[in-house]
């Protein structure tokens, strides 16, 4: 049986960022100088029920393994601090919200190409996370796509991170605690107080593609009622004219504002205007 690391087996280098669940840091694994990230989440105030949902989804990450989900590699308990350290692959290339921001900062756009791109390793993702039930496994809902939780690596790979996290900190799934500042990418099913499901992704999908184009999100409003009556009417300003009608056509599907007419993730990997632009991707 291996022993449990502890966090004397990792020099911390930098903390990176901070997310809805705690500080994350640049670390290195002693044995091999592995370069890797952690997070850590303090437990201390969570119930009983709580800390066994924690679990889960710790054991839940432990099974995504992905190409283009961030990879898992430990998780270390510090009891005398009720902390958690989540280990993780450490993503060179940043999160595709630092990305956004610089294009807008200097006043430039992304490529098309990389566009496609980003389409095609995050629909490849979320393929495997909502097929697992075709494979045995229960079928995992991402819940919180946004650009602050796509990572990229060294060649610029999308990887999706913070899978699960969001939703063990919302525990109590309250609109309040579900999304910490404004929920530009809800969608019109979560709008009417329904189910989230497979095709809440997509448009959320839908969102992040929108927004990697645009600079900014599909709707954006001063208030989250003119927020929802916009998400729910479903018009939004086409993307930028450097994009083709192609890009533009599929990001339209993706946001249908009935669930039952965007296409399954399945049908978004098999579309033909992604096969003839993001082919070389699949
Ligand atoms: C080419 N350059 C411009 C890129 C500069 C790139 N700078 S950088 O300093 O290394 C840098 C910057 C940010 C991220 C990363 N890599 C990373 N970050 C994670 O979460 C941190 C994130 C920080 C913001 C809030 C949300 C969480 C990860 N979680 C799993 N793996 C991760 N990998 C690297």
């Amino acid at each position: 049986m291996p022993s449990s690391s502890g966090i004397e087996d990792y020099d911390v280098i930098e903390q990176i960022g901070s997310g809805s669940y705690g500080t994350c840091s640049k670390v290195r694994r002693k044995r091999d100088n592995r370069i890797l990230v952690w997070k850590e989440m303090e437990y201390g105030g969570m119930t009983e029920t709580e800390k066994q949902m924690l679990v889960s989804e710790v054991n839940l990450l432990r099974e995504l393994r992905h190409e283009h989900i961030v990879r898992y590699h430990d998780r270390i308990i510090d009891r005398s601090r009720y902390v958690l350290y989540i280990v993780m692959e450490f993503c060179e290339g940043g999160d595709l919200s630092s990305i956004i921001g610089k294009c807008k900062r200097d006043g430039e756009f992304v490529s098309e190409d990389f566009v496609w791109k980003m389409c095609v390793h995050l629909s490849s993702a979320l393929q495997f996370c909502h097929n697992r039930c075709i494979r045995g496994g229960r079928s995992i809902l991402h819940r919180d796509l946004k650009p602050a939780n796509i990572f990229l690596d060294s060649e610029q790979n999308a990887k999706l991170g913070d899978f699960g996290l969001a939703r063990v900190l919302n525990h109590d799934n309250s609109f309040a605690r579900t999304f910490v500042g404004t929920p530009y990418y809800m969608s019109p099913e979560q709008m009417n107080c329904m189910t989230y499901n497979e095709k809440s992704d997509v448009w959320s999908l839908g969102c992040l593609l929108y927004e990697l184009c645009s600079l900014r999100p599909p709707f954006t409003a001063s208030n989250q009622k003119e927020l929802a009556s916009k998400i729910c009417k479903g018009k939004f300003p086409r993307i930028p004219h450097q994009f083709s009608d192609d890009l533009n056509n599929l990001i339209a599907a993706l946001l249908r504002v009935e669930d039952y007419k965007r296409p399954t993730i399945d049908q978004v990997l098999d579309h033909p205007l992604l096969i003839k632009n993001g082919g070389g991707y699949l």
